[in-house]
């Protein structure tokens, strides 16, 4: 096998979600390109007097405009007889000095008042979007233009102005990302933790906008150099430093005498220029797909870790369900593997080739701690895992076929014969549609019925899961109603279709105990109603106990015992099964009341 295959007690190295921009830079072709030509061009600013063959202003009246490649000067020579190659090396120094002036200008004014106003937003929020709407609105280059009258043959100074100018696209950016940010529950959290806003914005918030900024900043950069070269072009700069702008000029004034001689003070803008954009985009698309959760394998991927997998696989774990009935009234899960890619050739395995069978008219538990693998053997059987999820080997057979294997058959019978109800009822609901609107488009999706027809079926339908105005809910959007409402709606809906079995994914968790028991009730009603069914994902024994006709026990990603439900509180098998139950506090002695203190310090 071509690859190390790792069970969930022995987890492989994950695979990495977030990484530096530079590692990011690093990775890639472009990026190492991009990378390695910025490292020596700030190598010519730090060290270009030193490598320079002559000096800035050296002049040989000789070799003015002399062809580029001669045995003195390699990249030619300007009108005034200078050499192109060390003028453009001393030159560099000012221009990566000129451009970080005005990144560093532009980060501190439009990162720290984003911050403020995103934050804090208030009067300061809407003075800042005044200013920067106006700076925004300012012809940059002429006000630079312009202000040469004021500030004279500054660069340096030309440029902190144009820092100011481009601040108000870091204001832009960094306060929307934060206003999304600084709603964020964790935020929240954060803030009635008792963390003082300082700590929350270095924490919390200024983790989110680290690489936008950074992304940004490199194409600033880019047309900072721009900039800068355009204004010592037009003679802005000072006359007495050479500049790459200041060569450019140069050349461009021998243009018809030495036409070459302007490529490479051309070149050396543009190209510097550019990598900056480069380097933008390697950085935004690295930090796209690291923040992203792990990319899914190819069709081709999936099967050959799964051959592989099962190449390595000893003895499958089965969960004691016994023969598996044939037949059309029940969905049978056969050695259901689950893994997690950690690499290529590697995989995390979660669920260990379980066996399940699920008969009509019967309620089957499928019970355990959190993180044994409930929820992913559910999803499994409705073609709902993640997308980076891996069925590794096993079948889910309904109707004699196998839906893992064929999705036309699992798209006929997911949402039509197969019901879900979900775990949190609120975020399963779509908030830019009305209760009704999703109920009736999810009904006709899986019925022919009319639109009218649906209407109908659907408030009666709510006020069968015990809605009281079911019109008033029928017309609501999700945020108007109740979570034990949304849940009903919910219910409601994955019925509507008339199925023969509904999947509930610990469909009382979100609810409150008053709220729980009804819809534990309602669920037992229609199934009895319906002869459906049903696979009931909880965590609960209690619920096991109130409504299970069967019922499932797992641990770590297999099934140790299945019986019926009687069985189990009863006479409980697997030794896990009894911890289980010894763990609940139902039936537990009372303890006794708290002993009073009696001395007081
Ligand atoms: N997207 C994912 N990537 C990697 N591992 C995952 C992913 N989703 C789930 N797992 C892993 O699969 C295992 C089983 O998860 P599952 O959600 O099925 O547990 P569960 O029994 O339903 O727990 P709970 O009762 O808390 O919902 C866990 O170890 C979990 O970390």
């Amino acid at each position: 096998m071509s690859g190390e295959v790792t069970d969930s007690k022995h987890p492989a190295e994950p695979v990495p979600t977030s990484r530096s921009a530079l590692s990011i830079v690093l990775r890639n072709p472009i990026g190492i390109a991009s990378f390695v030509f910025l490292v020596l061009v700030v190598a010519a600013g730090i060290f270009g007097g030193a490598i320079a063959p002559y000096g800035p202003n050296f002049t040989d009246l000789s070799l003015a405009n002399a062809e580029p490649f001669t045995s003195e000067f390699v990249l030619g020579g300007d009108s005034a007889g200078r050499d192109i190659l060390s003028r453009l090396l001393y030159g560099t120094r000012s221009t990566l000095l000129g451009s970080a002036v005005m990144l560093a200008v532009a980060l501190a004014l439009g990162t720290t008042t984003g911050l403020i106003a995103g934050y804090f937003a208030g009067w300061f929020d809407v003075v800042g979007g005044w200013a920067a709407n106006l700076l925004l609105a300012l012809p940059g280059f002429v006000l630079l233009v312009a202000l040469y009258a004021v500030i004279g043959p500054s660069i340096l100074i030309a440029m902190a102005v144009f820092g100011v100018l481009v601040a108000p696209t870091y204001y832009r950016l960094v306060r929307a990302l934060v206003r999304n940010v600084r709603n964020e529950l964790y935020v929240d959290a954060a803030r009635v933790s008792g963390l003082p806003d300082t700590r929350i914005v270095s924490r919390h918030v200024l983790r989110a906008v680290r690489a936008p900024i950074i992304i940004q900043s490199a194409f600033v950069l880019g047309a900072g150099i721009g900039v800068q070269a355009g204004l010592e072009f037009l003679g802005l700069g000072d006359p007495t430093e050479p500049s790459w702008g200041g060569v450019l000029q140069e050349t461009f004034n021998a243009i018809f005498i030495a036409p070459w001689n302007l490529v490479f003070p051309a070149l050396t803008i543009s190209a510097t220029t550019l990598t900056f954009a480069l380097l933008g985009n390697v950085i935004r698309d690295g930090l796209k797909a690291s923040g992203s959760r792990a990319a899914p394998l190819s069709g081709r991927q999936r099967t050959s870790l799964a051959t592989a997998h099962s190449a390595a696989r000893t003895a499958p774990a089965r969960g004691g369900a016994g023969p598996i009935p044939a037949g059309e009234d029940c969905i049978a899960v056969t050695d259901l593997v689950i893994g997690y890619p950690t690499s290529k050739t590697d995989v995390r395995e979660v669920v260990h080739g379980i066996d399940l069978t699920l008969r009509r008219g019967e309620i089957h538990g499928l019970v355990g701690e959190s993180g044994s693998g409930k929820s992913q053997t559910a999803f499994a059987l409705l073609g709902i895992l993640p997308a980076e999820a891996v069925v590794l080997s096993g079948s889910v057979t309904y109707r004699g076929k196998d839906l893992l294997a064929d999705t036309r058959a699992l798209r006929e019978v997911r949402g039509r014969r197969i019901g879900y109800v979900p775990q949190e009822p609120m975020s399963n609901l779509d908030p830019t549609l009305t209760v009704g609107q999703q109920l009736v488009y999810g009904m006709r999706a899986t019925t022919r019925v009319s639109r009218r027809q649906a209407r109908q079926a659907l408030l009666e339908l709510l006020s069968r899961v015990g809605i009281n105005d079911p019109q008033r809910t029928f017309d609501s959007y999700p945020h108007e109603i109740s979570g034990g409402m949304a849940q009903r709606v919910l219910i409601a809906g994955a019925v509507a279709s008339d199925p023969e079995f509904i999947v509930a994914d610990e469909p009382t968790t979100a609810l409150d105990v008053t709220v729980q028991a009804e819809v534990l009730d309602l669920l037992r009603e229609l199934q009895r109603e319906r002869n459906l069914g049903m696979l009931l994902v909880t965590h609960n024994l209690g619920v096991v106990a109130d409504i299970c006709d069967y019922v499932s026990v797992m641990k770590d990603g297999a099934i140790v015992e299945t019986s019926s439900a009687a069985e189990l509180f009863t006479t409980p098998k697997a030794d896990y099964t009894r911890t289980l139950l010894a763990s609940t506090l139902d039936g537990a002695e009372l303890r006794g009341p708290l002993a009073r203190r009696t001395e007081v310090k």
